[in-house]
């Protein structure tokens, strides 16, 4: 191996980052650095602390200390405290593509360009070196096509005419990686809360590497960029999970490394999984589930497999919570396998995996008795009547 890309995703929003989805929190700060009311004059652009919108344009129309009267765009008039109002200008905030260009770059125009972007469809924009990227609940396939990719490899530097995208990032570290900063390895870091995109970010920075690094490589780099793919449906299988926030929620951080040649080709990938939610496992939370895995098996598998990797048909298991018969658990289910086939774990292997998840099920219905200080002992009664 010559060079690599990683990719880390992270489970928690407290490291630094390059590429990022985050929230932002209200702040006082008025955006004339001194927090001081007497900034504020008759006739002033400002943004108003709103209950429902967050912020809200508005015009001042009276001050009466620490009290300034705003006009709203309805015409209604309110009081508000000076810390509850920010300094706003003419400009067409949804058309900044970079927040660092903001003047006064506050939270309540940093909350209003990505709004009003988010509300034209634009879900990345740039904050400096980092990219901001707004989860758009919605599919987007003309944002992440095959013409997207070429055009964001071929017209790579000219931030110009390109749109701040993941694509720009991962070109970026490409790029970097072959020719520029001493051709050194390259890290994206995608970090944000629970369900706010970044297994999904981190998924396009994979398809886009492969595939710009895979163009000249004939069927190998083909081959490669499907193995390094199939990773995802194996690795979302066993470690994520449906949770209140997020109906395919990551149960751990991955560190992704691609390898690639020396002229760029590539070459392989490691990943490296932590901080797996274990206890996940036996306990899951009211309207939560257990790991995809179980679901995918219990509602995919066939009565015959059923009765080798579990010794019965039914699926009632005292860890399996919140289960239904799923379709989406069936397709996922010939995904995983089809995957796990690719990636070239043999039948046997398969067979051997899941019949540990049996063991698991199984182990989970035991109930344990005792009475304080003298040990405790396995129910007999209760683990005949549910195992
Ligand atoms: N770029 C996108 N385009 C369309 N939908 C998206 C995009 N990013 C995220 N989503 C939607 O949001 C959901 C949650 O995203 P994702 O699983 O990537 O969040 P996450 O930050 O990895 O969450 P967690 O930390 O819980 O694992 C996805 O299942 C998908 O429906």
């Amino acid at each position: 191996m010559e060079r690599g890309v990683s990719v880390l995703s992270t489970r928690n929003a407290d490291l630094p980052r390059k590429t990022q989805v985050g929230s932002i929190t209200k702040s006082s700060y008025n955006g004339n650095g001194k927090d001081d009311q007497s900034v504020f004059k008759q006739g002033m652009l400002v943004f108003v602390h709103h209950d429902v919108d967050i912020w809200t344009e508005g015009t001042v129309s009276g001050i009466e200390g620490e009290n300034i009267l705003v006009t709203l765009p309805s015409g209604k008039e309110q009081w508000v405290k000076h810390k509850d109002i920010a300094l706003r200008n003419e400009c067409d905030y949804g058309s900044t593509e970079d927040l660092t260009l903001l003047t006064p770059l506050t939270c309540a125009s940093v909350f209003q360009c990505l709004k009003k972007r988010y509300q034209q469809d634009v879900f990345y924009t740039r904050a400096g070196v980092t990219l901001v990227a707004i989860n758009p609940f919605k599919d987007v396939p003309s944002l992440y096509k095959k013409e997207v990719i070429d055009r964001y490899h071929q017209l790579h530097g000219q931030r110009k005419v390109l749109s701040p995208h993941v694509f720009a990032i991962a070109q970026e570290a490409y790029s970097h990686m072959r020719q520029q900063v001493g051709r050194m390895n390259q890290s994206v870091i995608v970090s944000g809360e629970s369900g706010s995109g970044k297994t999904v970010t981190a998924k396009h920075l994979m398809k886009y590497l492969t595939s710009i690094s895979n163009s000249n490589a004939g069927d190998t780099g083909t081959r490669i960029e499907s193995r390094i793919l199939d990773s995802n449906p194996i690795l979302e299988a066993f470690g994520n999970a449906s949770t209140s926030r997020n109906s395919n929620s990551s149960r751990f951080g991955k560190y992704i490394q691609l390898q690639f040649q020396r002229n760029g080709q590539i070459l392989g990938a490691s990943i490296q999984t932590y901080l797996l939610e274990k206890t996940r496992v036996v306990h899951q939370s009211e309207n939560e589930r257990n790991f995809h895995i179980f679901y995918q098996m219990l509602n995919g598998g066939n009565d015959v497999e059923k009765e080798e990797w579990l010794g019965r048909k039914d699926s009632l298991f005292k860890m399996i919570t919140n289960h239904g018969a799923c379709t989406e658990d069936q397709q996922s289910w010939r995904q995983t396998r089809e995957a796990m086939g690719d990636i070239g774990i043999t039948a046997q292997q398969q067979d051997s995996i899941f019949k540990v998840l049996g063991a698991i099920l199984h182990l989970g219905n035991l109930v344990f008795d005792g009475d304080g200080d003298q040990g405790c002992y396995v129910d007999t009664d209760d683990q005949g009547e549910n195992s």
